[in-house]
C-alpha cells in the first residue's frame, strides 16, 4: 500500500498544486498555496433549496454577523461540530457559484498529498460530477475507481475496503444522474457491475463501503438532492469576509502599494465591495484593476459592475492578440463574443449553466474555433476535460454568462423598447434569474459604457439609448406593487444607470433625522428599504413603528427584517397582505432574524397560514415569534402545527395568547408539539380549556416551563377533571399561583397530579389548605412519589462490552477512561469507541443514578443490537435509533436519539449526578438532575420500546463515572 499511496499522492500533488483560474492549458499557472486565502466556511443549515438569485443571496449574506456562526477550517471539514462526538461520514458543503468550492476541495487534497493534514485517510478519490456525467456503461465500484486511478489496479478488489477512503464529489449541481434514492436497488457488492446511479446512491446511503468518508459540494439550489438523513454535517462556504477580501488582494500582489490602491478602490463602491465576497469576482477585479492602475493612461477606473466586466473582457481579448501576435482582426473577437453571448443568453433563459460540445454546435459555435479561443478566452469560457477527454464548457462564473448575454442582446437587438421589455421580463421572474442580466443590460446602455464597448467590439458607433427614459420607467415601476426582491434589484439597476437620486434623497432625510415626520412617496419608502438593506451593518432592532408610515410604506419597509436580528412589527396595522413578504424574508438565505413580534395586528388565520410556510423553511432561523392578539382561530393551527413539525425549526418561543384557538385548535397544534422535531420551549397561553391528554403531550415534550405554567394557571381555565402536572418543575411559587387559580375556579379539577415537582413544604401546605376548603372540588392531590425508593435497581458494568481503554473498579460499578489499553480478551460485544454497557437488561420500571467526573459524560440506554465494531454512528450512543442518551457537561444538558439533539434549557448548577427512570411498558424514559434540591426533570423521552434496554455510558478522556448505590 505505501508505494501505491505514494504514487497516488504524487499524482494528486502534481494535479492540484497549480490552479489554472480558467487558463486551462496555456498561460501562467498560479501556485495554489501562494494564492489560497482562507475562506469563511460555517456550519450551515440543512441543505435545503433556495431559489433566490445567487447574487441576491450574497448581498444578504454579506451582512451576517460573523460572531454568531460556527466557523470551520477547510481541513477540519470532517471534525464533528457543535459539541457532537459521533464520527462524521458524509459532509455536504454548499456555496454559490464561484465561491471557492472547487478551490477548497483542491486545497484539501493538496494538503493531504503534501502530508500536511488528514493523514488518517489512506486514499482520496476525487470524482467530480462533471466527469461522472460522461460515464455511460455499467461498472462495479472497484472498476470505476480503477478508471479514475489506474494505480489501484494492483489491489485485490476487497483489499481496498480495509483502508480509510475519502470520496470527494465536487459539483452536485452539475450532476446529470437521476439520483433515484427511493427506487434504486440496494447494492452491497463492490465487485458487481451496475449503473453509476445505483453505485452513487448506495455509496451515499452507506450500503457500499460504509466506513468510507464522503464529501459532496454543491450550489445551494441543488443541495437537496441528497436525503438529509444521509448527511451528517452541512457546511456552507460564504466566500470571503471583509478581512479575507483584503487578505486576498494582499496575497495576490507582491507590490503592497498596488494591493492597497486596489483595496481602497473596491471599498469605495458598495456594489463592488459586496461582490468581492465571491472569490471569482476578487480575481476579476484583481486582473482589471492591476492593469488599469499600472497603465499610465488608464482612463476611468470602473465603479459599477458593468464597467468592471467590460474592462475584464477588453483585457481578455487584448491578451489574446498579445499572446498569439496574430493581430487578429477585432471583428473576429466581435463575432466570437457575439456567438458566446448568444449561447449565454439562450441558456440563461433556460437556466443551463453547463454546456457540452453539442450545445456549442447547436449555437453555431465551431468547436475548433472554440478551442482556439479557449487558449485566450478561457477566463471567460472555461474548458474542462472529463475522464474520457470529452470537453465540458461553462462560463467561469454565472455573472459572466449574464454579462455576455446582456452584451449580445444589447448589440443585436435594435428594438426601441428593448430596455423596457427587459425590465418587464426580469420583473416577471419569480427567482430573479434575469436580475443581474438586466443590471448589465442597463449598464451597457450608459454613455460611460459606450466608449468601452467601442473598444471591446471595435464598433465606431453603438446605438444610443435614451437612458433618461429607462430611468423614469424604472422609477415608475418602483412605485408599483412589486415583490420586494424585484424592487430592490431595480435600485441596483438605477445604480448601474448612474442615477442614485431616490437613494440620496432618502439618505438626506435619514441624515437630517427628520425621516419619520416626512410623508415619503412609495418609491422613497422602497429607497429607504434599499438603504437599510444595503447598509454595512446589520440592524440589531428594526422597529417599524419608528417610521411613521402609511400602510403602503410599511409594506415596502418589510424586507428590512432580512437585515435585522429583532423585528418589532407589533401594533402596525398589518394585515394578511404583508405575510407573504414576511414569509419570503424568512425563507431567504440564512437571514439574521431571530425574533419577530407581530402581536396586535389583524393578521387573521390566512396571514398566519402564509407565515407558516416561511417558518417551516430550512433557511428560517427564527427563535421567537409573537402572534398574540392577531385575531386567530383554530383554522390557522394546522399550518402552524406542520411548521412546528418541520425538521429545521429553531423556534423556541411562540406566543399565541389572546386568540380564539378553542380546543379544536389546540388539538391540531398538539400534533406539532408532540413531534420530535419541535424545539418549542415556551408556548404562551394556548392552554385554554385543554383536555388532559394534550396537556400530557405538552408535558412529555418538556414544554411546560415555569412561564407556561404560570400562564396556564392564571388562565383560570383548568376545566379538567384530572390535571396532570407531573414533572413540570413546579416550585413553591408555582404552588401559590396554583392555589389562587384553584380557589378562583373551584369546580375543577377534581384530581391534581403534582408528582415529581418541587413544591417544598410550604407549597404543599398551601395546596393541602385548598383540599380542606369546602368550596373547592379538588378531591385528590398526588404530591410526588419517591421514585428512587420505589423502583431503584442495582446495576453492574459489563467488562465484555468495555472499550479497551476503559478500566473498571469498585466491583464493576466505576469506570474510568485511561491512556493504556486494558488486557481484555477479544469479545464480539466489545465496543471500539469509548463506551460500556451494564449487564442488566431492563424491561419494567427502574430508577438508577450515576455520577460523573471531569468534563462531560453521556448516560442512557440502548438495545443490545447497537453496533460495536464500526467507527460509525451505528455504534455511538444517541446517534442511532437503538439508543437514547443524556449528554451532560458542566454548563448544559442535551438529549440525543437517532442523531438528533435536543438542548435542555436547565443549567446543571454544579450537579454531576443524574437520575434515570425507565417505565419500559409505558414507553417513557426520564432523565433528572439530582442535587440537594431533589430531582429536577430534565427530559422525558416517549417511545414504544420493543426490546429490553441496557444502561450504557460514553466515557470521555480522563473521566470516570460511578453507579450510585440507592436505597
Ligand atoms: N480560497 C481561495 N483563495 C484564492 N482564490 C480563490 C479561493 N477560492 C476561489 N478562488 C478564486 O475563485 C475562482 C472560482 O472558485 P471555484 O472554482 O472554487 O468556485 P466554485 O464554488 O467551485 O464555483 P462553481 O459552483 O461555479 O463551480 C477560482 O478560480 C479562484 O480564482
Amino acid at each position: 500500500m505505501p508505494q501505491c499511496q505514494r504514487r497516488i499522492k504524487c499524482n494528486l500533488k502534481e494535479k492540484f498544486e497549480r490552479v489554472f483560474e480558467g487558463k486551462a492549458k496555456e498561460g501562467q499557472p498560479t501556485l495554489l498555496n501562494e494564492i489560497y486565502t482562507e475562506l469563511y466556511i460555517t456550519e450551515g443549515g440543512t441543505g435545503g433549496v433556495n431559489d433566490e438569485h445567487e447574487v441576491t443571496q450574497i448581498e444578504t449574506a454579506s451582512k451576517k454577523r460573523l460572531t454568531e456562526d460556527t466557523t470551520v477550517k477547510c481541513n477540519d471539514i470532517f471534525k464533528p461540530l457543535s459539541g457532537r462526538v459521533a464520527p462524521i461520514r458524509t459532509v455536504l458543503t454548499k456555496g454559490v457559484a464561484g465561491i471557492g468550492k472547487t478551490v477548497s476541495v483542491e486545497k484539501f487534497i493538496l494538503d493531504w498529498a503534501e502530508e500536511k493534514a488528514n493523514q488518517h485517510v489512506h486514499f482520496i478519490f476525487a470524482l467530480p460530477f462533471r466527469d461522472l456525467n460522461l460515464i455511460k456503461d455499467q461498472h462495479s465500484l472497484i472498476e470505476l475507481l480503477c478508471h479514475f486511478v489506474p494505480d489501484l489496479k494492483t489491489f485485490e478488489p476487497n483489499e481496498l475496503c480495509r483502508y480509510k477512503i475519502l470520496f470527494i464529489f465536487d459539483g452536485l449541481d452539475e450532476c446529470r444522474l437521476p439520483l433515484d434514492f427511493q427506487n434504486n436497488e440496494s447494492w452491497f457488492d463492490v465487485t458487481k457491475k451496475t449503473s453509476l446511479d445505483v453505485l452513487f446512491t448506495n455509496l451515499i446511503t452507506g450500503n457500499l463501503l460504509p466506513s468510507a468518508l464522503l464529501w459532496i459540494t454543491s450550489r445551494p439550489a441543488a443541495a437537496n438532492q441528497i436525503p438529509p438523513e444521509c448527511i451528517h454535517q452541512v457546511t456552507e462556504i460564504r466566500g470571503f469576509n471583509d478581512s479575507q477580501k483584503e487578505e486576498y488582494f494582499r496575497k495576490r500582489f507582491s507590490d503592497q502599494n498596488l494591493a492597497c490602491r486596489i483595496i481602497t478602490h473596491v471599498k469605495s463602491s458598495r456594489a463592488l465591495f459586496i461582490m468581492c465576497h465571491i472569490p471569482v469576482f476578487c480575481w476579476i477585479s484583481a486582473i482589471v484593476l492591476e492593469r488599469l492602475f499600472t497603465e499610465t493612461d488608464s482612463g476611468d477606473i470602473p465603479k459599477t459592475l458593468t464597467e468592471m466586466y467590460t474592462h475584464f473582457l477588453i483585457f481578455q481579448t487584448s491578451l489574446k492578440n498579445d499572446k498569439y501576435r496574430l493581430q487578429t482582426p477585432v471583428t473576429l473577437n466581435r463575432k466570437f463574443l457575439l456567438k458566446l453571448g448568444k449561447l449565454a443568453f439562450h441558456n440563461l433563459k433556460k437556466g443551463n449553466l453547463i454546456f457540452y460540445e453539442q450545445d456549442l454546435t447547436e449555437n453555431d459555435i465551431d468547436v475548433t474555433e472554440a478551442s482556439v479561443h479557449s487558449g485566450v478566452c478561457t477566463e471567460v469560457f472555461k474548458e474542462e476535460f472529463g475522464l474520457y477527454q470529452d470537453k465540458v464548457y461553462c462560463f467561469v462564473h454565472l455573472s459572466i454568462q449574464e454579462y455576455l448575454a446582456a452584451l449580445y442582446v444589447f448589440l443585436s437587438n435594435s428594438s426601441a423598447d428593448l430596455l423596457k421589455t427587459a425590465v418587464d421580463e426580469a420583473l416577471e421572474s419569480k427567482n430573479g434569474h434575469l436580475d443581474l442580466y438586466l443590471r448589465f443590460l442597463l449598464g451597457l446602455s450608459t454613455n460611460s459604457s459606450k466608449t468601452l464597448i467601442q473598444r471591446l467590439m471595435a464598433q465606431k458607433r453603438t446605438r444610443s439609448r435614451d437612458i433618461n427614459e429607462s430611468i423614469q420607467y424604472i422609477k415608475k415601476k418602483i412605485q408599483e406593487n412589486l415583490s420586494p426582491e424585484r424592487t430592490i434589484n431595480l435600485f441596483h439597476c438605477l445604480n448601474e444607470l448612474g442615477d442614485n437620486s431616490l437613494v440620496e434623497e432618502v439618505q438626506r432625510y435619514l441624515n437630517s433625522g427628520s425621516l419619520s415626520a416626512k410623508d415619503l412617496t412609495p418609491a422613497q419608502y422602497s429607497a429607504l428599504a434599499f438603504v437599510l438593506l444595503m447598509s454595512d451593518e446589520e440592524l440589531d432592532v428594526f422597529d417599524l413603528k419608528k417610521f411613521i408610515t402609511s400602510d403602503e410604506g410599511r409594506q415596502r419597509l418589510l424586507p428590512v427584517i432580512k437585515n435585522s436580528r429583532t423585528a418589532l412589527l407589533n401594533s402596525c396595522n398589518l394585515t394578511e397582505k404583508c405575510c407573504e413578504a414576511l414569509a419570503s424574508a424568512l425563507r431567504s438565505n440564512s437571514p439574521p432574524l431571530r425574533e419577530l413580534d407581530l402581536s396586535d395586528n389583524d393578521l387573521q388565520d390566512l396571514g398566519v397560514q402564509l407565515l407558516s410556510a416561511g417558518l417551516g423553511d430550512s433557511h428560517c432561523n427564527l427563535e421567537i415569534l409573537r402572534v398574540d392578539r392577531c385575531e386567530l382561530t383554530e383554522k390557522c393551527c394546522e399550518a402552524l402545527a406542520s411548521a412546528l413539525r418541520s425538521r429545521s425549526l429553531y423556534l423556541r418561543e411562540l406566543d399565541l395568547s389572546d386568540n380564539d384557538l378553542q380546543d379544536s385548535g389546540v388539538k391540531l397544534l398538539s400534533a406539532g408539539l408532540g413531534d420530535s422535531h419541535c424545539n418549542l420551549e415556551i408556548l404562551r397561553s394556548v392552554l385554554l380549556g385543554i383536555p388532559y391528554c394534550y396537556l400530557e403531550i405538552l408535558r412529555s415534550r418538556n414544554l411546560i416551563s415555569a412561564t407556561c405554567i404560570r400562564d396556564l394557571i392564571l388562565s383560570k381555565s383548568l376545566f379538567l377533571s384530572l390535571c396532570r402536572l407531573s414533572g413540570c418543575r413546579i416550585t413553591e411559587r408555582g404552588c401559590s399561583s396554583l392555589t389562587s387559580a384553584l380557589r378562583s375556579n373551584p369546580s375543577y379539577p377534581r384530581e391534581l397530579d403534582l408528582s415529581y415537582n418541587h413544591p417544598g413544604d410550604s407549597g404543599m401546605k398551601l395546596l393541602s389548605a385548598v383540599l380542606e376548603d369546602s368550596s373547592c372540588k379538588l378531591e385528590k392531590l398526588n404530591d410526588g412519589v419517591e421514585v428512587g425508593a420505589l423502583y431503584s435497581c442495582q446495576l453492574t458494568l459489563d467488562p465484555n462490552t468495555a472499550y479497551m481503554r476503559l478500566s473498571l473498579s469498585e466491583g464493576n460499578r466505576k469506570v474510568t477512561c485511561v491512556a493504556e489499553e486494558q488486557p481484555y480478551p477479544d469479545h464480539p460485544e466489545r465496543f471500539i469507541c469509548c463506551q460500556i454497557l451494564c449487564r442488566e437488561s431492563l424491561t419494567g420500571r427502574c430508577y438508577w443514578e450515576a455520577e460523573w467526573s471531569a468534563d462531560r459524560a453521556r448516560i442512557g440506554v440502548t438495545y443490545k443490537g447497537i453496533g460495536r465494531k464500526e467507527a460509525s454512528a451505528d455504534c455511538v450512543l444517541g446517534h442511532n435509533d437503538k439508543s437514547w442518551i443524556l449528554c451532560c457537561s458542566p454548563h448544559s444538558y442535551s438529549v440525543w436519539h437517532n442523531h438528533k439533539p435536543t438542548y435542555i434549557p436547565i443549567h446543571p448548577s454544579g450537579s454531576r449526578r443524574v437520575g434515570v427512570y425507565l417505565n419500559w411498558e409505558a414507553g417513557t424514559l426520564s432523565f433528572y438532575r439530582v442535587s440537594s434540591d431533589g430531582l429536577t426533570l430534565l427530559y422525558n423521552f416517549s417511545s414504544s420500546f420493543t426490546e429490553p434496554l441496557y444502561p450504557g455510558f460514553y466515557i470521555y478522556q480522563n473521566s470516570s463515572l460511578s453507579l450510585s448505590m440507592l436505597g
